[in-house]
């Protein structure tokens, strides 16, 4: 199957690790794993190894004269967005790279993923101490996310008798900016069943979980690379940590529920594009024990569509003679008595015109008069009664911003899924950058079980390209009240939305 195209351009990058002559690990699966998460990889090959799926036979290391020419020559002309380090199995290559990443890391703002594979899964042992220590001292400060395993960690941190938390906090005082421990080996972790593995993601200032099923698979040759790569790849395409180990996970697991046997040991996994069925993503557990995560709140009866966002009920009674069908009153000013004033109001007209009414923030008094729904940021997340609003048979919508959010939001189960922004927008500061149409496309595909509003910078020229991603609603502000018609553009949006919508049945 052709993997999706995922954006316009093909970030460069590189995998400097070793060759696997069997083709399911090493070089061979980083490069896979590129292709098909829509990146450009270069290889610099540190050392050559013959194996097969049963066991590494043997190895030679390349010259490190060799070895930095590789470095030099794709630094000139194809420089990076991202590098993964995979095995190293030499001390001087070890060195030779870090010093050559402290020259050139800030200078070409690449970000560094590396996985620390110090033996096989096959038992071949590729490491001694001395090359631990040079991962220690040298290439630890370099690196911004190692995905060390249980053992990697007790052996890197030097901590072995310590729980994994101890050895992560080591290995970050070491100068790495974040940990994603690994929890596939089933043994040494509390956090891991037979049932399901949990990858522990590790900052200075956070920490969370990401769970997913165990799959019973034997072949699972490569995963570790496949993990790292993938991250890489989604770090690129411009994707922060924490949603680059989002999806370097969900493409870990839809690789993995796809493998293959080559030989008769451990197989290989089954590249495919970039992961979209929520079947494959994580379960993230922060430590929101605040949220109830088994609420149930009410359905929209029909897709959402055409869904402008005004900041007054003068807005709104200017508004319905239009015939709106569904509109989000998110009042930003005024005293308490005021907006309760507003709200209160407003809710009897939308029962009038039988619209859709959603109030933005103001949970309380939105129960209080019985609006049709609530939309809450993130960061009301903690401190909204989610509880009162499910059991009030309020809707609710939840805005997100990334996949980190997403996931977040997907598990409270929410009437809709806000996502942006899309494009910039000059109607509110946002602390993110605007998502684009390409992430749009990939949020809105994971969401295929949830209704979904795309939101920021949405106006006449870009709406088209916004309804193809697939969304089931889409949110305009400045599209309609900054408009030297409102009305006019009102009705224009409305109808190009609906005539969408009317297609799709
Ligand atoms: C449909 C829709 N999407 C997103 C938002 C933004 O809500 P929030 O994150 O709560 O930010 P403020 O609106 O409070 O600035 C929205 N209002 N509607
Ligand atoms: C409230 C909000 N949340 C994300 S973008 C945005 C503003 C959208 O306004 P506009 O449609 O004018 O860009």
């Amino acid at each position: 199957m052709m993997p999706e195209p995922v954006s316009e351009t093909k970030p460069i990058v590189w995998t400097i690790a070793s060759s696997d002559s069997g083709g399911g690990a090493g070089i061979q699966a980083d490069l896979h794993t590129f292709n098909a998460l829509g990146c450009h990889g270069c290889s610099v090959i540190a050392a050559v190894t013959a194996q097969n799926s049963t066991e590494v036979v043997g190895y030679e290391t390349i010259s490190p004269a060799l070895f930095i020419t590789q470095l030099n020559c794709l630094i000139q002309d194809m420089p990076p967005a991202a590098v993964k380090i995979g095995l190293i199995p030499d001390a001087e290559l070890l060195t030779q790279l870090a010093n050559w990443l402290a020259q050139h890391k800030a200078q070409h703002q690449f970000v560094v993923i590396a996985d620390p594979v110090l033996s096989s899964s096959t038992g071949y042992n590729f490491v001694r101490q001395s090359t631990l220590q040079i991962w220690r001292q040298q290439l630890l400060p370099l690196v911004d996310l190692l995905t060390p395993n249980i053992p990697e960690l007790a052996l890197l941190s030097n901590l072995p008798h310590q729980n994994n938390d101890a050895q992560a906090q080591q290995l970050l005082q070491l100068g790495c900016q974040a940990i994603l421990v690994k929890g596939g080996h089933l043994d040494a972790s509390d956090n891991n069943t037979a049932d399901s593995v949990t990858d522990v993601l590790i900052t200075a200032d956070n920490r969370f979980r990401l769970k997913q099923p165990r799959l019973d698979v034997t072949h699972n040759h490569g995963t570790g690379c496949v993990l790292s790569s993938a991250i890489t790849a989604a770090c690129a395409h411009g994707y922060a940590l924490a949603d680059s180990a989002i999806i370097g996970r969900a493409y870990l697991q839809q690789a993995l529920s796809f493998s293959y046997a080559t030989g008769k040991g451990a197989g290989s996994l089954q590249h495919h594009g970039w992961p979209v069925s929520p079947d494959f993503f994580p379960q993230l557990q922060h430590n929101d024990a605040a949220i109830d995560y088994n609420l149930c709140f009410a359905g929209i009866t029909a897709p959402i569509g055409f869904y402008p966002v005004i900041d007054s009920v003068q807005w709104l009674k200017r508004l319905l003679p239009l015939e709106p069908d569904v509109i989000q009153l998110r009042i930003k000013q005024g005293t308490a008595e005021d907006i309760e004033q507003q709200i209160s109001e407003a809710v009897l007209l939308s029962r009038d015109y039988k619209l859709r009414l959603f109030i933005n923030d103001h949970w309380q008094l939105a129960i209080k008069y019985g609006a049709y729904g609530v939309h809450l940021g993130q960061e009301d997340l903690t401190t909204a009664d989610l509880a009162a609003i499910a059991s009030a048979g309020l809707r609710l919508g939840i805005s997100t911003h990334s996949y980190t959010e997403l996931l977040r939001a997907r598990q409270i189960r929410p009437s809709y899924i806000a996502l942006g922004h899309i494009f910039a927008t000059q109607t509110k500061q946002m602390p993110s950058q605007p998502q684009g149409i390409a992430r749009l496309k990939r949020y809105a595909a994971l969401c295929s079980d949830v209704a979904t509003v795309a939101i920021g910078g949405i106006n006449a020229e870009r709406i088209d390209a916004v309804l193809a991603c697939g969304v089931s609603g889409v949110a305009v502000v400045s599209a309609i009240t900054a408009q030297q018609q409102p009305e006019q553009a009102f009705s224009q949006l409305k109808q190009r939305v609906e005539q969408h919508y009317a297609h799709q049945v």
